[in-house]
């Protein structure tokens, strides 16, 4: 988590902690007011939990718009901080306005910038680590075999970039968590004109519910052992592990298909192979199996891993 805030625009310590434990809370806020909305229960009500969703909202803007005001002065000072996103959109956007309010990116845009991209990236990652943890735990063949490559490829010196994308028994692994856990389990499209789909004919404005998680679960496609733990079937790259193209999709696909899906896998990569280096790990008695969405796909009753020292 502390990886991808960096990246993203957190730059000291105290930014991070309010940030972080505001924008959780307000996820956490969020999904229970969408299930209220969704039950009826009209979202704008003072309720108690809607007025602590907006105190959240607002003090999550205040956070931002204070970061922003820093990382602009410092622009405008000439001394830019440009290692990570924010820095530079911000500066690309004062370099394309020039000045001029009214071109590029306004302060309330870069401030929804920022709770996309943490909003998207961060839950998202964590849960496919979560995932591959409690999977290797199950099968520690698998998890012995990507501590060997990881080894193999870097002993116990700190992965580099180049090296990590060449990980064939991570990359495959991380793969097959991804088709039976993906953190993402349905997406929806919506038609924009009338349009023939398959040998359906839809009028404009129908939503389509594209069910990411039945689909990678699916016998016909993935064959009898579609909800077995396989890493294998990825040996040959996603386009060989099933004759159906478009099958497996958990970063979505066509034009708005993840942003963030390479630095994901890279993240994850980065991580599991530090834990690999340095713990052997295995289900703790207590872990009860039980995968469940709210938004992304957790397990509900946690996952508690107890980690060996190698
Ligand atoms: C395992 C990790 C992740 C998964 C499974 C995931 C999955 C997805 C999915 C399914 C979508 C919708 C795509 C579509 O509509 O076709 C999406 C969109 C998006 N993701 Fe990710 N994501 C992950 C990580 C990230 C990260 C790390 C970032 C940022 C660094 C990110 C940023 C975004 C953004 C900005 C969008 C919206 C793109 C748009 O609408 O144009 N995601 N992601």
């Amino acid at each position: 988590m502390t990886a991808f805030e960096r990246c993203l625009h957190v730059s000291t310590y105290e930014d991070f902690k309010n940030y972080s434990y505001s924008h959780i809370c307000v996820i956490e806020c969020s999904f229970i007011s969408i299930f209220k909305f969704l039950l009826n229960i009209c979202r704008f009500l003072p309720t108690k939990n809607n007025r602590r969703m907006r105190e959240i909202y607002q003090e999550i803007r205040k956070i931002l718009r204070e970061i922003i005001g820093k990382r602009e002065k410092a622009i405008k000072d000439g001394k830019p901080n440009n290692d990570d996103l924010l820095g530079l959109l911000l500066e690309s956007n004062m370099n394309e306005s020039k000045g001029n309010a009214k071109l590029g990116l306004s302060t309330e845009d870069v401030i929804e910038e920022c709770k996309l991209f943490y909003f998207a990236g961060m839950e998202t990652t964590s849960v496919l680590l979560t995932w591959t943890l409690i999977v290797l735990s199950m099968h520690p063949e698998w998890q012995e075999r990507a501590r060997e490559e990881v080894l193999n490829h870097f002993g116990i010196a700190k992965p580099d970039f180049d090296s990590l994308s060449r990980l064939k028994t991570v990359t495959m692994i991380l793969y097959e968590v991804l088709r039976l856990y993906p953190p993402v389990t349905l997406m929806v499209r919506r038609t924009y004109k009338e349009m023939e789909l398959g040998s359906i004919r839809y009028p404009a404005g129908v939503n389509l519910l594209l069910p990411i998680l039945f689909i990678h679960h699916d016998p016909e496609i993935w064959g009898k052992d579609a909800s077995e733990f396989n890493p294998a079937r990825f040996a040959d790259g996603v386009s060989n592990a099933t004759k159906h193209q478009g099958a497996f999709f958990p970063f979505g696909g066509g034009p708005r298909i993840c942003i963030g899906q390479n630095f994901a896998l890279l993240e994850a990569k980065m991580a599991l192979c530090t834990i690999l280096q340095r713990f052997s790990f295995e289900l703790s008695p207590s872990y009860t199996h039980a995968p469940y969405t709210v938004i992304t796909l957790h397990p509900q009753h946690g996952a508690q891993i107890r980690l060996k020292k190698l």
